[in-house]
């Protein structure tokens, strides 16, 4: 177990230095003087774990502080506080539970651990009586996870949606305005920092899916782990998609939406048979929806209560120094913790809800199909809507030589309702082609 005299430095140990740990050290040693006065006690570095000891980065170091034993590093008695920002499950998770075993507070930006494995660190740090911090791993520089756990704290959280993965929402937002192909547009923000170290997980929605997860079980009380979350990326979103949303007047956007369904409620105020419903999708909004204007990597987190009402947050959702910003607040909080004796609130499950299957959820579908134009086709795509209880909202028809395009818009309905309808379509003669299927998000039903 760590002993730090009372005056001296607290001492930091960085795990990885790419794109996110080059610019923690950099502001660790630019913002020394600072960062010592808000903490009470210098922070110093330890020691900076790499893979690689002669790959080159963004920050030099001296090579007495470079090593490629994170492991030992993480065990060192002199190790007050560890930044863990390698990524991925192994060894991350080791490195994290042995640092809370050796008496280290932890800070991670690991989306992908603490979605898959949280629990299992929220007890070695409960157990340890260090903290773990992770504001980082959620829409990156965005204070979010603070503002749920303790700003909302008395409140009664209801709906989370955002867009929470800048990856994503650049290639989107490039697609949209500048009619840039899907590869090209990946290929520019993975030079620019964004994406994770394999950019499937960005474009097929697991780090979306993994935020997602974090958001809901901070939101909602309740644990909530990826797997748990309906998950669906942006590699089927077509150029086609993209340009029938702006004839709708709307834009494509990957969301990530995480709902408290009431249960029956006994009339306590409690609603303890409430189930979370947890999606990552793309979805058209209208172009006057306030996340229409999300470009680039930025994010953006609404978040709906009941004492609260509506509330936004919005900033760089990725890239080094807007996520090192994450990162360093959080080594403040645990350092001013270390030095004051406290630990910071820990994981709150108590709900122990359930999690609803996408069948359930109530989305609006747009649905483009190809069909024969002829005399009778618009009453038999409409009979397959109403026999699965989904009402229209608005029809639009093109013609084109033998063939039309029918472009559908339903009003809500249960996700499985909306399903069952498009395989109906594509089972009829009539149809030749469903060319698009997307859910319809932030309008009314
Ligand atoms: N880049 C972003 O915009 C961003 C935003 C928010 C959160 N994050 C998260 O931050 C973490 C780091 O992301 P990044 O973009 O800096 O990734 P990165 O790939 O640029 O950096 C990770 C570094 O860790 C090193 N590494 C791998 N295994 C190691 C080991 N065993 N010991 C020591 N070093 C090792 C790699 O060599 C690499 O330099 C990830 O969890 C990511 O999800 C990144
Ligand atoms: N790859 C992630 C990094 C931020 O978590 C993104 O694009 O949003
Ligand atoms: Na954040």
């Amino acid at each position: 177990m760590t002993r730090t005299p009372p005056d001296a430095p607290l001492r930091v140990a960085v795990l990885g230095c790419g794109v996110v740990g080059s610019q923690v050290v950099r502001l660790l040693r630019d913002q020394a003087g600072d960062l010592a006065a808000r903490v009470g006690r210098p922070i110093e570095l330890a020691g900076v774990a790499v893979r690689r000891l002669d790959a080159p980065r963004d920050v030099d170091l001296p090579a007495d502080l470079l090593t490629t034993d994170a492991l030992g590093l993480v065990s060192r008695d002199d190790v007050d506080l560890v930044v863990e920002v390698i990524g991925g499950i192994e060894p991350a998770r080791t490195l994290i539970l042995t640092a809370l075993e050796h008496g280290a507070s932890v800070v991670s930006a690991n989306k992908a651990l603490l979605a898959e494995d949280g629990p299992t660190l929220f007890e070695a740090a409960e157990k340890a009586g260090r903290d773990l911090y992770y504001e980082a791993a959620v829409a990156g520089a965005i204070p979010i996870l603070r503002p749920l756990r303790e700003s909302l704290a008395g409140d009664r959280v209801t709906r989370v949606i955002g867009i929470v993965n800048g990856t994503t929402n650049f290639v989107l937002d490039k697609m949209d305005s500048s009619g840039a192909g899907f590869a090209e547009a990946l290929e520019e923000a993975q030079d620019l920092g964004y994406a994770e170290a394999d950019p499937t997980a960005d474009v097929e929605g697991f780090d979306a899916a993994a935020k997602a997860a974090i958001l809901a079980s901070l939101a909602f009380h309740s644990r909530v782990t990826a797997s748990d979350v309906h998950r669906e990326g942006i590699t089927e979103v077509t150029a086609a998609d993209i340009a029938s949303a702006r004839e709708m007047g709307c834009v494509v956007k990957l969301l990530a939406i995480c709902e408290l369904r009431p249960g029956s409620g006994d009339g306590d105020g409690d609603d303890e048979d409430a189930a979370v419903a947890v999606r990552v999708h793309p979805a058209m909004i209208p172009r006057t929806h306030p996340l229409a204007s999300v470009r680039e990597a930025y994010n953006a987190v609404f978040v709906e209560s009941e004492a609260a009402g509506q509330l936004m947050f919005y900033g760089p959702g990725a890239g080094g120094p807007p996520t090192a910003s994450a990162v360093l607040g959080d080594l403040v909080g645990v350092a001013r913790n270390r030095v004051t004796g406290t630990r910071g609130a820990g994981e709150s499950a108590y709900a122990d809800r359930a999690v609803l299957p996408m069948g359930e959820a109530r989305t609006r579908y747009h649905v483009a199909i190809d069909v024969d134009d002829r005399a009778g086709v618009l009453a038999t795509v409409a009979t397959a809507f109403s026999e699965h209880g989904v009402s229209i909202q608005t029809v639009r028809q093109e013609g084109r030589d033998d063939d039309a395009q029918l472009v559908v818009v339903s009003h809500g309905a249960t996700d499985a309702q909306l399903a069952a309808t498009v395989e109906h379509l594509r089972g009829l003669d009539v149809v030749r082609e469903v060319t698009s299927v997307m859910r319809v998000e932030g309008v009314e039903e």
